[in-house]
């Protein structure tokens, strides 16, 4: 996505919200050398040797098995072996359909992809081994119309299409594959991929109640995340997806941004946790805060629990202040969220997708 195209996005969420409006412009991102940087931030590091392994694992993964169908030349090739470039094909495609769609929200369907595939990820129960991104249960009630995953529909629905173009994927691989993509598109660290999950029925829909409740606090967190097998640590970096999006007030009932710039991967999150004055939000709906300032932003009593326990915030106060290390340590936990439970091939090789549009 190009520096203008991001302003773009973000004036026109501006114009067309009946939302109080934001006040502050995202941090300019430009292009330099075919790599993205902030204005404000150091480049990062390590870019380079993985494009040259990317490439590496591309060339070697050509020419993966494609045959036609019976009535020859005009039919659609089908895949039997899918290798690297045939996964790209669809980050590709999901990357278009990205740029396409940008009348949805803040101007992307990115964030709530990011929401989805953490869902699918997140109900994953280190002790019984059930849950996590191995199945995309979410497409079936009782886990779709689970509370914590309203609104999630409209994610799982863009993606129809592309799941019509490619169907040897399977919808959990697809799923995660559109979290990468919309992190990686959204200008944010690369995330390593590999597939291997597989779809599973009905009857492997989780229990409600493994989501995080945005009304609690560290407590509760802990609870959640080390049933995953988390850290606190790990939990910190993770909760830096919401520089990204917004609550919706007929999903969750919260609403609002959390930062200026929500269709742009930064460190934003806990910059504004630790800068802004938080308070109340005086509203009739749950307890949220919002910025003293601008009244634009919010927190939700979970987000704020991160500065109120003396462990969490230290790891808010690094990130705050090296976007640089946020996004290892986000790129590392999120490949973590993603592969929990799934049974993968021994030996199986993660791959690094090109951006399109970043
Ligand atoms: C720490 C515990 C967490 C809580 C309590 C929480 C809660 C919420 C809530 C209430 C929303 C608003 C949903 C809506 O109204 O549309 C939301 C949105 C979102 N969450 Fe979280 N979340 C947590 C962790 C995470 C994690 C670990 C990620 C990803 C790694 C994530 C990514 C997102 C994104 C990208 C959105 C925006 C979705 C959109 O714009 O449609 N969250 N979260």
């Amino acid at each position: 996505m190009a520096a203008s195209r991001t302003a773009t996005r973000t004036l026109r969420a501006l114009r067309t919200s009946t939302r109080p409006a934001l006040t502050a412009a995202p941090r300019a991102a430009f292009r330099q050398g075919g790599r993205r940087l902030y204005s404000s931030e150091p480049a990062k590091s390590g870019g380079s040797n993985i494009w040259a392994w990317a490439i590496g694992a591309g060339a070697l993964g050509a020419g993966g098995l494609w045959y036609l169908n019976q009535d020859g030349a005009s039919a659609t090739p089908k895949v039997v072996a899918p290798k690297f470039e045939d996964y790209q094909a669809v980050y590709n495609e999901i990357a278009s359909r990205l740029e396409e769609k940008e009348d949805y929200d803040d101007g992307s369907y990115g964030p709530v992809l990011v929401r989805l595939a953490w869902h699918a990820s997140g109900t994953y129960d280190k002790e019984t081994g059930t849950g996590g991104s191995n199945g995309a249960t979410m497409r079936f009630a009782p886990e779709s119309d689970h509370g914590a995953n309203a609104g999630l529909k409209a994610a799982r629905d863009f993606l129809e299409p592309v799941k019509a173009k490619f169907p040897w994927i399977s919808y959990s691989d697809l799923w995660i594959l559109a979290g990468v993509c919309a992190i990686q598109e959204m200008q944010g660290p690369t995330i390593p991929y590999r597939p291997g999950r597989q779809d599973r029925d009905v009857a492997a829909c989780t229990p409600d109640g493994r989501l995080p409740d945005a009304t609690q606090a560290q407590d509760h967190l802990r609870n959640i995340f080390y049933r995953m097998g988390f850290n606190d640590q790990e939990i910190v970096a993770l909760a830096g997806a919401h520089a990204l999006g917004r609550c919706h007030a007929d999903r969750s009932g919260f609403d609002g941004p959390w930062t200026f710039s929500p269709t742009v991967m930064t460190n934003d999150f806990y910059r504004l946790l630790l800068d802004e004055k938080w308070q109340w939000k005086k509203w009739n709906g749950p307890k949220q805060y919002e910025d003293k300032k601008t009244k634009s932003l919010m927190m939700l009593p979970a987000d704020m629990a991160l500065i109120q326990d003396k462990t969490f915030k230290q790891w808010v106060q690094k990130y705050a202040a090296d976007n640089e290390l946020f996004f290892q340590d986000f790129s590392n936990v999120i490949v973590k969220l993603f592969e929990l439970g799934v049974p993968f091939a021994e030996n199986s090789e993660r791959w690094v997708f090109k951006p399109v549009n970043a």
